[in-house]
């Protein structure tokens, strides 16, 4: 593997999901692999897991770790790169271009870790992803998604390890429910969650209020069923997420408190598990009874994140060698 952005990155994703599980009971077989390799993490977003988790990854494999709080630490990156006649000019507020960033950091990394959220003003833009085109036109090195506008693929492959894990039958239905939030939040977990299930043996249901479709590139074959209780019945796993509107981009349309999720609704799965990338909002998305019950897989998900980034730097630093 080269870089990690999107599941086009992939390979085979069965062999991914089963170095995951792998990598959990023995986690320090390849310590040898990242001896005198630096992974740089560069976040312009808050992280909990994805730094942790990351770093813990790194360090297991045997790498040096260096992070950068973009937003916090360093300059500005103007992302842009004008056309012909009609250059940027960088009397802004930003002081450095990402083309001498970019090559700056792959002189010091082997290896570069970047989030950059959607900023949810402008759909084309943030669909196009610059911040990672960028990053890969001009690092030199590969580049690792930590979450991108539209994508949370080392996030996907997680939940992918979690419900091969946890799954009781050969083909489990798998629902995607959006739940309420107050803010607006990118689409990049739901996206990611549903283009990484069409790569599984499930049968996945995408349930949200009207207006809030996913764009049908990520949301492929999977069927959509605005009503959420009738979505949930037989589910065995009921992954819950909150996200704005892709086609009123960027919009809180529905903030509707029915689609919370509770026991009672959780009772109308087949024992289904409840899962959540989280951070998550308790009692605003998810109530206390569900989050705190036995049904509740976020922690062991959250625990994954670890193999599921080790299982990823394990296959660029063999492509690096
Ligand atoms: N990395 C996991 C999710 C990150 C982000 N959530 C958030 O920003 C939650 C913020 C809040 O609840 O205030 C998202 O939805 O993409
Ligand atoms: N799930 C997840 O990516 O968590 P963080 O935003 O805390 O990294």
């Amino acid at each position: 593997m080269n870089h990690f952005i999107s599941p086009a990155d992939v390979t085979d994703l069965n062999q991914l999901v089963t170095s995951g599980i792998v990598t959990k009971r023995n986690p320090f077989a390849d310590q040898e692999l990242g001896k005198n390799k630096t992974i740089g993490l560069l976040f312009f977003n808050s992280s909990l897991r994805t730094r942790l988790s990351t770093q813990k990854a790194a360090q297991n494999l045997g790498m040096n770790v260096i992070i950068l709080n973009v937003s916090q630490d360093s300059w500005g990156l103007e992302m842009e790169e004008g056309e012909p006649g009609n250059p940027i000019i960088m009397n802004g507020a930003k002081a450095e271009h990402v083309k001498e960033a970019a090559a700056v950091i792959g002189q010091y990394c082997d290896v570069i870790g970047v989030r950059s959220f959607a900023k949810l003003q402008d759909r084309d833009k943030d669909y196009s992803e610059l911040v990672f085109e960028q990053f890969r036109k001009y690092a030199g090195v590969p580049i690792v998604n930590l979450e991108s506008a539209t994508r949370h693929p080392l996030q996907s492959l997680a939940d992918c390890i979690t419900i091969e894990e946890f799954k009781v039958k050969a083909r489990p239905k798998v629902v995607l429910t959006w739940l309420p939030h107050f803010k607006a939040l990118p689409q990049a977990v739901a996206n990611s969650f549903c283009e990484w299930m069409g790569g599984m043996d499930v049968e996945l249901v995408v349930t949200h209020p009207v207006g809030y479709d996913l764009a049908p590139e990520f949301l492929g074959s999977a069927e959509v069923i605005y009503d959420q209780e009738k979505a949930l019945e037989g589910a065995d796993f009921v992954y819950g997420k909150n996200w704005s509107s892709y086609t009123n981009y960027g919009q809180v349309l529905v903030n509707d408190p029915a689609w919370m999720m509770t026991e009672e609704k959780m009772d109308r799965t087949d024992n289904g598990k409840f899962m959540h990338c989280l951070p998550v909002r308790r009692n605003v998305k998810v109530t206390d009874g569900v989050l705190d019950g036995p049904r509740s897989l976020v922690i062991e998900q959250a625990a994954n994140r670890e193999w599921a980034a080790q299982a990823v730097l394990k296959e660029i630093l063999l492509g690096i060698q």
